[in-house]
């Protein structure tokens, strides 16, 4: 632990009078008062780890960048899947093989966030300056978030809860535009933010590069004997030799990518849960298309049968779906 925190050694640590007077405020806690206001007391401090983790410019050659990002988004997620707290507009998906349990509750059930726009903690992933930079470069200065997920992918290796090997884990190869009733594609962006290290073995994204210079195509659930997750459309007809590309990174690494091209990720062998974090951009000069009539009809009335569902919301559109969970991050909020 020294070494990762680019300490020399330990004697040269001293303890600062800071340090004394913190560390014995929880010492008398502990000391005089119930274990509950012990717990109590130590709740500030669970809260500005993660403010300070989100809102301290640590670039990755800092020696704290670790720490950052294990302070960023995951305490949230445990929180958000225990009920500890409830956020409005949250969709908290289990994967197809357990949506019917009721033996696996927990991190362990939540396969994916959606739409966590109205959680501050996790939102704040969506506002980072180091993001935005990016981001900004296709979509011009005016940037709206669309579309926000937390990704806690399953393992998938039959030797636990997940049954059989099922390869649910995997996600189709797709392009994102398929669910985007909102154009024009080239300012439209994804980032991709890996929460712990990906790579073959846990399903990183795979994608063919190139492929964001075709047109949209036509999606549809594959057919995939284990069952597949709900609103997981993939591509018809891709050519199964065009090249991929396995996009290995590390904790903290981002990538930003278009809405054509064709991606997915592979079936998570590893016992662990991957996750990571995404928000698709578009700029708020973009403007709605009527998808009636073309491939993305099938996604549209998906969508808009789970606003009714969820919402009691019959006369919402699939445009207004995307228009009520959209967030301006940056600029003004022109269009969409
Ligand atoms: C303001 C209105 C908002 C409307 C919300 C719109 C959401 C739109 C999604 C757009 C996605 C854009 C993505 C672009 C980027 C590319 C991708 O990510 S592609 C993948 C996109 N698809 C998803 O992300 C699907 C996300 N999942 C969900 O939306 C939900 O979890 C759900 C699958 C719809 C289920 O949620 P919910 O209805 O809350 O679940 P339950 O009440 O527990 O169960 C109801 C019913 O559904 C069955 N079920 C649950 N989970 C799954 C599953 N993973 N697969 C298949 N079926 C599932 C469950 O068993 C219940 O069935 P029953 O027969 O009715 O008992
Ligand atoms: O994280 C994953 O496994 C896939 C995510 C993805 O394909 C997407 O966000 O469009």
């Amino acid at each position: 632990m020294l070494q990762k925190y680019c300490f020399k050694g330990a004697p040269p640590i001293q303890q600062t009078l800071a340090m004394r007077k913190y560390l014995s405020f929880y010492r008398n806690l502990m000391d005089s008062e119930e274990p509950i206001y012990f717990a109590v007391g130590l709740l500030p401090c669970y809260r500005l780890w993660v403010w300070l983790g989100n809102t301290l410019n640590t670039p990755p050659t800092n020696a704290y960048y670790t720490w950052k990002v294990e302070n960023m988004g995951k305490k949230e997620f445990e929180r958000i899947s225990k009920r500890e707290v409830k956020v409005p507009g949250l969709l908290i998906m289990k994967d197809v093989s357990i949506a019917k349990s009721e033996f696996v509750e927990g991190e362990k059930a939540v396969t994916k966030l959606q739409d966590y726009q109205e959680d501050p903690e996790l939102f704040r992933y969506c506002t980072l300056p180091q993001i935005l930079k990016y981001v900004e470069c296709f979509t011009g200065p005016n940037i709206m978030a669309m579309h926000t997920m937390l990704i806690n992918k399953p393992p998938d290796t039959g030797v636990d809860l997940f049954g059989p090997g099922k390869k649910t884990s995997r996600h189709p190869m797709h392009q994102d535009l398929h669910y985007f009733p909102f154009r024009p594609a080239d300012r439209i962006v994804c980032a991709w933010t890996a929460m712990e290290k990906v790579h073959r073995g846990n399903g990183c994204l795979v994608v063919l590069p190139g492929s964001h210079h075709g047109t949209l195509q036509e999606h549809d659930y594959p057919e995939w004997e284990g069952g597949v997750n709900k609103m997981y459309h993939g591509v018809r007809n891709y050519a199964p030799d065009h090249p991929r590309v396995h996009l290995e990174m590390e904790k903290g690494d981002t990538v930003f990518f278009h809405p054509l091209l064709i991606h997915g990720s592979g079936m998570n062998q590893t016992k662990g849960f991957r996750k990571a974090i995404s928000c698709h951009y578009a700029s708020s000069d973009c403007y709605y298309i009527d998808v009636n009539g073309t491939t993305q009809e099938n996604i549209s009335n998906e969508v808009k049968e789970l606003a009714v569902k969820k919402y009691g919301a019959d006369s919402v559109s699939f445009q207004d779906t995307w228009a009520l969970r959209g967030r301006l991050v940056q600029g003004e909020r022109t269009s969409m």
